[in-house]
């Protein structure tokens, strides 16, 4: 049964730029790393969003890697610090290694690594890495790797009750040159969202239901529980399902971490396009991604303006909605009505969506509940991936204009980005 998201890992050609990245603009602490012979492995974190910053090395398909030593399959054990490891990214699968950087793991913490691997066993899920555990001088931690079905990602399972070391067992401390603090203010994972081909939903749901314990979660009210939520226009078209882990109290599990300091629940969306469209945001990733795959994260903040202020003083280039967003009808008033400040939104091309409430009819308290959304440039060199910072002001869904201007305003991206490769070639001809 998967509790809660520990950390995400993502597989790049170049560890410490992203790294610095992380740092320097996004303002995530560096505090632990497994720095080795061919292997580069470095821990971040934001409140308690963990990224893992794993670096892809020349031949790790399977093939002796730059330091000579071979993955896991072929056996090869190192020993370091009295603690037993391959020499390759711990915590990690790497045979589904894409030809391009990518957000690949997405790691949950739960109770009991041996049952929850019995039930995705049970359900026909595929296990990549059977249990192993690691240990150090602070405890020891079992994990366990199984293979998502979407693409690259694989999930990691892992229950670290007895241990009490900073991070994992195999991590130290970062060294004093590249330990930081965290000066932002980026608190948690709020949802990933995965893109997919289309119509290919109803088995990815089954599987994490039936593998993970995790349950649908519907974006918002309009959507069908069958259809998912449609999003279309003349120049939109998505269909978007999400889910969630479930309350696993309900089934006689307690979740590791659980009160005082129960972290909010992850949600994950999947984005598929919809028949007939033209090139398209998904289609885009699916093409350059080689694959289905993570397509954004949305990483929240409890004070948006003051993050994305931040950020933009740290050269983080954020996605602009198109011009006509703020004079939307009723847009002005959906934000006075929440007290938020059209200009400020403004001025850092935030969204801001209020999510109605059909069984209420006091118009006072319609509104109440309200997020706010805005995306980053894509931080990989492809356009495979982005962030997206999130606030959420009791609204627990999507909201479909959010989710056009969003769409939006990563197709205007896009499409200029298109323009300036094709005069590019143009000239190089
Ligand atoms: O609204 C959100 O945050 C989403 O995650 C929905 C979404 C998914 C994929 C896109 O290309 C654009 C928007
Ligand atoms: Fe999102």
């Amino acid at each position: 049964m998967a509790a809660d998201v520990h950390h995400i890992s993502l597989r790049v050609s170049n560890a410490r730029r992203l790294l610095k990245d992380l740092v320097d603009r996004f303002h995530f602490s560096s505090f632990a790393e497994r720095v080795e012979k061919g292997v580069k492995q470095f821990a971040v974190r934001s409140g308690s969003a963990i990224f893992v910053v794993n670096e892809r090395t020349a031949g790790e398909n399977g093939e002796l890697s730059q330091a000579g030593l071979r993955n896991h399959e072929s056996g090869v054990i190192a020993r370091r610090n009295g603690f037993s490891a391959n020499c390759h990214h711990l915590y990690d699968y790497s045979d589904l290694d894409t030809h391009v950087d990518s957000v690949c793991n997405v790691a949950f913490e739960v109770e009991d690594v041996d049952s929850s691997l019995e039930r995705v066993v049970r359900a026909g899920g595929r296990v990549l890495t059977d249990i192993k555990v690691t240990e150090d001088e602070k405890g020891s931690v079992t994990h366990a790797v199984v293979q998502s079905p979407i693409g690259n990602v694989v999930h990691t399972l892992l229950d670290k009750k007895l241990y009490k070391g900073l991070f994992l067992p195999g991590f130290e401390a970062s060294g004093a040159s590249r330990m930081t603090k965290s000066t932002g203010r980026l608190s948690h994972f709020d949802h990933v969202t995965y893109a997919c081909p289309m119509s290919s939903s109803p088995p990815i749901l089954e599987w994490y239901e039936r593998c993970l314990g995790l349950k649908r979660f519907l974006v918002n009210r309009d959507e069908s529980e069958d259809q998912g939520f449609i999003v279309q226009g003349a120049d939109v078209g998505m269909r978007l399902k999400a889910f969630e882990y479930w309350k696993c109290a309900k089934e006689g599990l307690r979740m590791p971490g659980s009160s005082p300091d129960v972290k909010p629940k992850v949600k994950f969306v999947i984005a598929e396009p919809l028949p007939g469209q033209g090139p398209n945001q998904v289609e885009t990733f699916l093409e350059q991604h080689g694959g289905p795959g993570i397509q954004h994260i949305g990483l929240h903040t409890p004070d948006i303006i003051s993050s994305t202020r931040q950020l933009r003083a740290a050269h983080v280039q954020l996605l602009k909605p198109p011009d006509t967003y703020y004079s939307e009808i009723g847009k002005l008033s959906e934000i006075n009505q929440v007290g938020q400040c059209l200009t400020a939104l403004r001025e850092n091309g935030v969204l801001l969506d209020a999510e109605a409430d059909a069984t209420d009819n006091d118009t006072r308290n319609n509104n109440q509940r309200y997020l706010m959304q805005v995306f980053t440039k894509p931080i990989f060199d492809e356009d495979t991936f982005f962030l997206e910072i999130i606030q959420r002001c009791g609204a627990t869904g999507f909201g479909a204009g959010n989710i056009t201007a969003l769409w939006r305003s990563v197709q205007a991206y896009l499409d200029q980005r298109e323009q300036l490769d094709n005069s590019k070639n143009k000239l190089s001809q």
